[in-house]
């Protein structure tokens, strides 16, 4: 046998063809070829579907997200509308969107292309998901734009009761119809929310996710004087109260691990489950001691002095050298806390001490530690997972005390792994 190099290219072409518009599509079009248009479909099949989508640099779902872009700029509908039925259903696997990602490709096409090509872009895609929708489990439900949010932020909200709590919440992406359960999520020392902003975006697509400044940090409010863990605690339950949702998963890295304990312990009833990153129940008396000393530093001069010192405990030396710019951010959040809301939780930190009562917590629990972490050294985790019953312990390499900014990714698993468990 020969080989013939335009009808091998026509070959490779026809598959990868196949491969994006679906089985049912090139059938019918190569069905309606004729003399005028069969060298026209060729061609196409040789020079676009081969040469161009057979290209490896890009994966065909990227490729396609490129096609729905521009065949919305450029108004040609009944491309976009064969690019949206194959990638929603009839492309294959490694091949097609999920309307979520659909949606995403119209809004962000929207700013480069224009709201006129985007209102287009959108009817035209929503035909397509009122007819197919049942088939690939999606429900067009009736949704006020007032009360949907920008799914990476959420909606920001302030507790009623006082001292006011800044909060957000971030609804659950995917359109199940089965009530979802919620998740808070509670910050270190010196932080805000936006320290969860990864892990909030992720969990909320399964979970309504709620992220919230303790008192004294971000826009919540910072009362006067020193606080206790007890008070931190409370401040968590009138959060969860406000939520009016139930039972929560509380997630708490360091000072919110500590929270979680202590709101486990006093108000079991608000918490179903617990995760408990780079924490501790307790400080032995000499580091009790560097807390006072710490308090005594900023009520003198300031965050700025301990600012380094802090970012050193944070963050490991080669994770430092290699994301300056993620250190300067929580740098930065550390600085512009409130000094007197900073002090009044360092001594709610310094005096923490739920050791002798963790053997109260019956919800299922994860510990998590930072094999690296001096702040929250692994052996305050092994005392927690010894303590509170059934709690399990990971262990994360390469990560200190902000395990969550320094291993997202394998932070993201264990507690995802605890989630589906
Ligand atoms: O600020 C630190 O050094 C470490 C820390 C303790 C409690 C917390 O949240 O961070």
């Amino acid at each position: 046998m020969t080989f013939d190099p335009i009808r091998h290219d026509f070959e490779r072409g026809l598959k990868n063809r196949r491969e994006i518009l679906g089985d049912a599509w090139v059938d019918r079009s190569f069905d309606r070829a004729n003399n005028f248009n069969a060298e026209f479909q060729e061609l196409i099949t040789r020079f676009a579907w081969k040469e161009i989508w057979g290209r490896p640099g890009l994966d065909k779902k990227t490729r396609r997200a490129m096609v729905l872009a521009i065949t919305m700029a450029l108004g040609r509908w009944e491309e976009f509308e064969l690019h949206v039925r194959a990638g929603l259903q009839g492309g294959a696997p490694d091949t097609r969107l999920t309307p979520d990602e659909l949606k995403e490709i119209l809004i962000q096409t929207a700013i480069y292309a224009g709201v006129p090509a985007a209102n287009t872009g959108f009817s035209h895609a929503q035909a397509i998901l009122k007819e197919i929708g049942e088939e690939i489990g999606y429900a067009l439900t009736p949704t006020n734009p007032g009360d949907t949010c920008h799914p990476g932020y959420g909606h920001e909200r302030v507790t009623k009761s006082k001292p006011a709590l800044h909060y957000s919440v971030r609804a659950a992406r995917n359109n199940h119809t089965q009530q979802k359960q919620t998740i808070v999520l509670s910050h270190a020392l010196g932080c805000d929310l936006t320290m969860w902003d990864r892990l909030a975006t992720t969990l909320s697509a399964d979970f309504n996710v709620v992220t919230y400044d303790h008192r004294g940090h971000g826009a919540s409010d910072a009362p006067a004087g020193l606080y206790s863990m007890a008070d931190l605690a409370e401040d968590a339950a009138r959060l969860v109260e406000e939520l009016d949702c139930g039972s929560v998963i509380w997630i708490g890295l360091s000072m919110g691990g500590m929270v979680g304990q202590e709101l486990a312990i006093r108000r079991p009833e608000l918490i179903s489950a617990l995760v408990i990153a780079n924490s501790t129940s307790a400080y032995p008396d000499n580091v009790r001691e560097v807390w006072q000393q710490r308090i005594a530093t900023v009520q003198a001069q300031g965050i700025e002095v301990i600012a380094d010192a802090v970012m050193e405990r944070y963050f490991h030396e080669q994770f430092r050298r290699e994301r300056p710019a993620t250190v300067a951010t929580f740098r930065r959040r550390l600085i512009t806390t409130d000094a007197e809301g900073y002090v009044g939780c360092c001594n709610a930190v310094g005096t923490v001490d739920t050791t002798n009562r963790l053997d109260q917590i019956n919800v299922p629990t994860l510990v998590i530690a930072g094999e690296l972490d001096q702040g929250a050294p692994v052996s305050m985790s092994e005392t927690i997972t010894n303590a509170v019953p059934g709690a399990k312990l990971v262990i994360l390499k390469d990560a200190s005390h902000l395990a969550v900014a320094e291993q997202p990714q394998a932070f993201t698993d264990a507690v995802q792994a605890f989630l589906a468990r």
